[in-house]
């Protein structure tokens, strides 16, 4: 099975509501779709999130890392030899990490054609159906009491709440929402950089005093900050998940080494897809320290991979795969079943898309 074409689209999907961290507001999901053909007459999908406040990836700049250096490289490449073009993917360029994870998902989506099998089964069949939480928006308090209503309305049981904008208002929200929500909903919290570390803990130290009960906070300093996470890390009881400071196996290795955090955040915008991803896993087993899958604001393509990443590796064992459930549409056909919060994977070879209503090729 040849790689003979790849193709880019862009989907445009808007959101149910608009999605408000400490870092962006967003109105829609503007996502690069990358189409993968081969000799055999299949095709593998991936998708891109031009998340350039994060990762430094705006939506020419993964176009530009696509046609200039990744057709190049891996267009004539065997999907047999997965080995050989995910190295080649990663070497050609450097960075380019959402790049490199839609083209990266569509070889692994190819790999499982080529097998027949589904990828969750190739990469380690754990299990079959996970369960997601929902992100409440950073806004006034008692609009994120309403907000968490309404998504516990929805089905969730497990609320992530931005955090980490004007900052003085954070344990306001967060006791609005307890008070509205009552303590058999399950509680995190993200500060997306928000906040410096002794503002952090002098903040979570507060949560923790009025008996807040949160699960972990996530990325409470700016992400290049490692001294200043490990320094929240030991001065708090509330655990510490790792997000923007974990890119590569290598920042994973470097906060394990340290136990800077507790947990840390997989996602594949981060990682450059699949391939690095699973070697976080295996680092984080080695130091018995779980994970989180995450995503951007991603559709259901780039999801769907990470569902079935997620299904098919025990480290992780928390799951914020919202994307998909923020959209007022999902213009994925194929793939992983959104039941709510419950999501499970089906039996079709690869991720299982079929097609993308509304993709517009460039
Ligand atoms: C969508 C997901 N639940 C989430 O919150 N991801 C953010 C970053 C998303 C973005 O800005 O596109 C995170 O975990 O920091
Ligand atoms: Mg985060």
């Amino acid at each position: 099975m040849k790689i003979t074409e790849i193709n880019i689209g862009k989907i445009s999907v808007p959101l149910r509501t608009p999605f408000k961290t400490a870092l962006r507001t967003v109105n829609s999901v503007e996502d690069i779709i990358v189409e993968i053909k081969t000799d055999t007459g299949n095709i593998g999908y991936g998708e891109a999130a031009p998340t350039g406040v994060i990762t430094g990836d705006t939506t020419k700049a993964i176009i530009g890392a696509i046609e200039d250096h990744i057709k190049k490289t891996i267009i004539g490449m065997d999907i047999e030899n997965l080995e050989e073009i995910l190295i080649s993917l990663n070497t050609c360029v450097l960075k380019n990490t959402s790049a490199k994870a839609a083209v990266d998902i569509a070889i692994y989506d190819l790999y499982g054609q080529l097998y027949n099998a589904p990828v969750y089964k190739l990469l380690g069949g754990y299990r079959k159906e996970i369960t997601t939480d929902i992100t409440i928006s950073v806004n006034e308090p008692e609009e994120m009491a309403k907000d968490s209503l309404d998504a516990i309305n929805r089905g969730y049981d497990t609320l992530k709440i931005k955090v980490g904008k004007d900052s003085y208002k954070d344990l306001e929200r967060i006791k609005a929402i307890r008070k509205a929500v009552g303590y058999d909903i399950n509680l995190r919290i993200d500060a997306n950089q928000g906040w410096k570390p002794k503002e952090a803990v002098k903040i979570l130290r507060s949560m923790e005093d009025e008996g807040l009960n949160i699960e972990f906070v996530e990325q409470p300093v700016i992400a290049h900050d490692i001294e200043g996470l490990k320094f929240v890390t030991d001065n708090i009881s509330i655990p510490v998940l790792a997000d923007e400071s974990i890119f590569s196996p290598r920042d994973a290795l470097n906060i394990l080494q340290n136990r800077a955090a507790d947990f840390i955040n997989i996602k594949l915008m981060k990682t450059g897809g699949i391939y690095n991803a699973l070697k976080i896993c295996s680092l984080a087993q080695i130091y018995g320290v779980e994970c989180m899958i995450g995503c951007m604001l991603e559709a259901k393509v780039s999801v769907n991979a990470a569902v079935h990443l997620a299904c098919a590796k025990s480290i992780i064992t928390k799951i914020d795969l919202d994307g998909p459930v923020l959209c007022s549409k999902d213009p994925v056909n194929g793939g992983v079943i959104f039941d709510n919060r419950n999501i499970s994977v089906s039996n079709e070879p690869g991720f299982g898309v079929k097609s993308i209503d509304g993709l517009i090729y460039i």
